[in-house]
């Protein structure tokens, strides 16, 4: 069995946990206890396979949300970043957010294939009152080659499970790329140390 850890990210009030908690349990909650960090635990099927989801949904105001945002690699194997389609300042953070998400990706693993990320324009049914354009949110995804998508969590499940299912889709690929790489190199060493002991000696005889 698979298991998968994702990360929510954004400003306060962008809808992150409304976003996971439509996902989860196909249903909009108004109002969320956003005091404490939570960690949530689902299992699933994709395509045959059996998953261990597990997602973080930060407080934004906590501490941990930056000791995620240092070391995001070493904790989830993908990211959702949520802005509110109404709130400009929520879409300049998430630049900010993945600007980090990239940078840090750059520290921690060198030469590898971008971390999966998502970035999520949620909120659309408040685009009368829009601040941030589509083709915004599609220009910074491109930026970021990540998938983009708008979202209504009060309105709407289907766009959100799609979502997920593709992010995750994507985790399994890069966590199956890694594990061939780490395979690949470890045989490249073993190649070399097997020619360095037995190689020279055998030029010797
Ligand atoms: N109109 C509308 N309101 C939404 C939508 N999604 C969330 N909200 C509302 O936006 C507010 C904030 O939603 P949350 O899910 O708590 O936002 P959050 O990003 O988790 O916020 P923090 O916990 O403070 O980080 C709540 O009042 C939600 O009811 C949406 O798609 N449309």
């Amino acid at each position: 069995m698979n298991d998968i850890k994702l990360a929510l990210l954004g400003s306060p009030g962008a809808g992150k946990s409304a976003v996971l908690v439509r996902f989860l349990t196909r249903r909009f909650i108004g109002e969320y206890a956003s005091n404490s960090n939570s960690l949530y635990h689902k299992r699933l099927s994709i395509d045959g396979r059996q998953l261990n989801l597990e997602v973080f949904d930060p407080c934004s105001q906590s501490s941990e949300v930056q000791c995620i945002l240092q070391e995001p690699l070493l904790w989830a194997d993908g990211f959702v970043v949520v802005y509110n389609i109404s709130d400009r300042a929520s879409f300049i953070n998430a630049n900010n957010i993945l600007m980090q998400i990239r940078e840090a990706r750059m520290d921690n693993c060198k030469g590898e294939v971008e971390v999966p990320v998502v970035l999520v324009g949620n909120k659309q049914d408040l685009c009368h009152v829009r601040q941030v354009l589509e083709d915004e949110g599609l220009c910074l995804a491109q930026e970021y080659h990540c998938h983009f998508q708008e979202v209504s969590a009060a309105e709407s499940y289907q766009d959100i499970a799609n979502l997920f299912t593709q992010l995750i889709r994507q985790v399994m690929e890069h966590l199956k790329y890694r594990a061939d790489r780490r395979r690949y190199s470890g045989s490249k060493s073993m190649a070399k140390l097997i020619n360095n002991m037995f190689g020279k000696r055998r030029k010797s005889v």
